[in-house]
């Protein structure tokens, strides 16, 4: 570790830094300043976000670009503590100024302050855990100002974890873009590039993308991409290159066909990804599903980098047209982004320590085919920090997006952990089943990306693989969460909506698809704040799922789909409970295995029969019991079968007095 320099002088602390205007690179896309375009401090400082590090802070002089110079004991421990808080805020990493601060003084450092201010950065590295790599010096008025990316240290089983939506029109070039990135190998402009991720026949024959694809691309402590295609089948050995990797992008590689748009729509919403990447074929312009990508991006929060393909091939006026148009559009008053084209290894920097702000909208121009600013792409990937950061104390939650039969190992399930902590062999609830209830689970073994791990945290993708439940059992949209969350499945929900596009009104009984999280089912609007919506209306709706109940969080986002019509959402009010059936279906067929030994009991719970005479009854079922607890073939009494641990169990359903449960 490198000495401390204690010397008692005030101790700036190079927190991030506003965009200023002298920041952006040269561009056509000047940002516009009226409506607000860049945050100002005082913007900064109103969203909760300080100038300069730690809240606490703030009352303390850490303008001064000398902070890094000589700080006394005291301040070091303060820049300590802040640079461990803005790894925590990057979910492990962040891009670190010396030579600058914000008291107004000439920027830059002489050649022996900063090699006495990169030895305190060195050593604060040393005692977070943390690697340093300098991305760039720059000559300012008063001498050198250095970037740095700092990343914590991780173990030999772990990495940062960033995932990366790839959208865009059909044949924008995404699957060509992600085998060039994850392969190494340039495109011949015949689709050469993309053979190597397609997963259905019919997508090689075809070149279009029917499914939800993951290809990952990872990046070393020292920001070189690790990947190795296997020479023989020109694979990817996944294991390896998490093992090398200190960060992992993954990419959820989205079709651009309108007809795979509940797929592509699942996509964004089931496998939460931190960032967008909205890809735009420069010949072809903003065309097709582009703009429903984007604005499907933009409904769900997620920050939008644009990548424009096929420079190689696109006359120079058409490509600034097409540049001219993604201007416009992102700069609508619906989008309201700064576009700024990312031209140089400076811009990468500049935006992508800017980009968290979700305002700004980096442009790259790459051709796939000569392989023109695709580094550019490259070291801006290495640069994004996951957006979910994680406490291991809260309860764990985990949305289930995928299940697998996996010969010798059985039931898998892969999905995102939302928050929390996982081990292996921890029990977990996993539901709602039809009937709203959960199952306890033990979790058998644990995959991130392929290789095999003993934990899992808030934010990271995984696979478990779980004991003694058949696949059948299990679907999208169920989650696994901690037995302390005691979790309620709910069949109504409450939501503020925002309709996007319908062709005529939307008034209740309207049912659509409803995409939140990895839910994808079909709600019936109940009640409406409004007689009728038309597009661009906001209302208050209660929602009801159609099929089964479902495990809902308030203030999550969704999107409310059907065919062209669309409406963006939150989550304001869960109305009911568990143990609910839908108010005009029969009783469900349920596949749910128990795993409980126990004898089953009747339970108490207002099933509703129907709506129009609302009846108390109740359940009952017996598990290889010589004395049924209810004579099972009474009259007025339907029965539905369920499975239940390895035997079948009668459930007999009847009309039932609410106080008489001594059956
Ligand atoms: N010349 C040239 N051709 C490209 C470039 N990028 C992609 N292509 C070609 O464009 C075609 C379409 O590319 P894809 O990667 O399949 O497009 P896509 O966006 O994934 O299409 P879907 O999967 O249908 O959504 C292929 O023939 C590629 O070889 C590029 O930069 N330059």
């Amino acid at each position: 570790m490198a000495s401390r320099p204690v010397v008692p002088e005030p101790a700036p602390s190079p927190g991030p830094r506003p965009l200023s205007d002298d920041l952006l690179p040269d561009s056509i896309f000047a940002p516009e300043r009226s409506d607000g375009g860049i945050d100002t401090d005082q913007e900064r400082l109103e969203d909760g976000d300080p100038l300069n590090g730690e809240p606490g802070d703030r009352g303390l002089d850490l303008s001064s670009k000398q902070a890094l110079v000589r700080p006394s004991r005291e301040q070091y421990d303060r820049l300590l503590r802040q640079l461990r808080s803005r790894m925590e805020e990057g979910c492990g990493d962040t891009i670190y100024e010396v030579g600058l601060g914000s008291d107004g003084a000439a920027r830059g450092l002489g050649p022996a302050d900063m090699a006495a201010a990169v030895d305190t950065v060195t050593s604060l590295c040393e005692q977070a855990g943390a690697d340093l790599v300098l991305l760039r010096t720059r000559s300012e008025a008063a001498g050198q100002v250095r970037d740095f990316l700092i990343r914590r240290r991780v173990g030999a089983l772990d990495f940062l974890e960033v995932r990366v939506a790839v959208v865009g029109n059909v044949d924008a070039g995404k699957s060509t873009l992600l085998g060039v990135l994850t392969h190494g190998e340039l495109d011949n402009g015949r689709g050469a590039a993309r053979q190597k991720l397609f997963r259905h026949k019919h997508e090689m024959e075809s070149g279009r993308t029917s499914s939800v694809g993951n290809d990952i691309l990872g990046f070393d402590p020292q920001g070189q991409v690790v990947n190795k295609p296997d020479s023989h089948g020109g694979g990817l050995d996944w294991t390896l290159i998490c093992e090398q990797s200190s960060k992992v992008i993954t990419f959820i590689d989205l079709a651009g066909h309108e007809k795979y748009l509940k797929t592509t729509v699942f996509g964004m919403t089931g496998h939460l990804p931190d960032f967008c990447m909205l890809m735009v074929g420069s010949n072809a312009g903003i065309v097709g599903t582009t703009r429903e990508h984007l604005g499907l991006a933009l409904a769900l929060n997620v920050p939008v980098f644009v990548v424009v393909t096929k420079i190689d091939m696109c006359p120079a006026h058409i490509l600034q047209e097409t540049l001219q148009l993604l201007q416009r559009l992102l700069k609508s008053p619906g989008c309201r982004k700064i576009p700024v084209l990312v031209q140089s290894r400076d811009d990468v920097i500049i935006t992508a320590s800017n980009f968290s702000s979700e305002r700004l909208c980096p442009i790259f121009q790459v051709s796939n085919v000569s392989g023109q600013n695709v580094d550019l792409l490259k070291v801006f990937l290495n640069l994004l920090s996951s957006r979910t950061s994680y406490q291991d104390d809260q309860p764990a939650e985990f949305q289930i997006d995928d299940t697998y039969s996996v010969p010798g190992v059985g039931t898998v399930v892969s999905g995102t952990t939302l928050r929390g902590l996982i081990r292996l062999n921890d029990t977990m609830l996993l539901g709602p089943d039809p009937l709203g209830s959960f199952l306890s689970i033990a979790v058998k073994s644990i995959h991130r990306k392929r290789m095999a791990v003993k934990e899992v945290r808030g934010g990271q993708t995984a696979s478990f693989a779980l004991k003694k439940i058949k696949r059948s059992s299990i679907r999208k949209g169920m989650v696994m969460v901690s037995p302390c969350l005691h979790p309620q499945a709910c069949w109504e929900f409450e939501a503020e909506i925002l309709v996007l596009h319908h062709p005529t009104t939307i008034s209740p009984r309207y049912q659509a698809m409803v995409h939140c999280g990895s839910i994808c089912q079909t709600a019936t609007i109940l009640t409406m704040s409004r007689a009728c919506l038309r597009t661009g209306d906001k209302a208050a709706v209660r929602l009801r799922f159609i099929k089964t109940p479902e495990y809902l969080l308030r203030h999550q986002r969704l999107v409310f789909r059907e065919g062209r019509t669309k409406a963006v959402g939150t989550i304001t009010k869960l109305l009911q409970s568990s143990n609910h059936l839908p108010s005009n279906s029969k009783p469900p067929q349920i596949k749910m295995q128990s795993t409980k030994k126990v004898l089953p009991r009747w339970e108490e719970g207002p099933l509703m029969a129907n709506e129009e005479a609302p009846t108390a009854i109740s359940l009952t079922a017996t598990q290889n019991s010589s004395q049924p607890t209810v004579p099972i073939h009474s009259p007025g009494v339907s029965f539905i079968t369920v499975a239940c641990a390895q035997n079948r169990v009668e459930i007999g359903v009847r009309d039932f007095p609410r106080q008489g449960s001594d059956l």
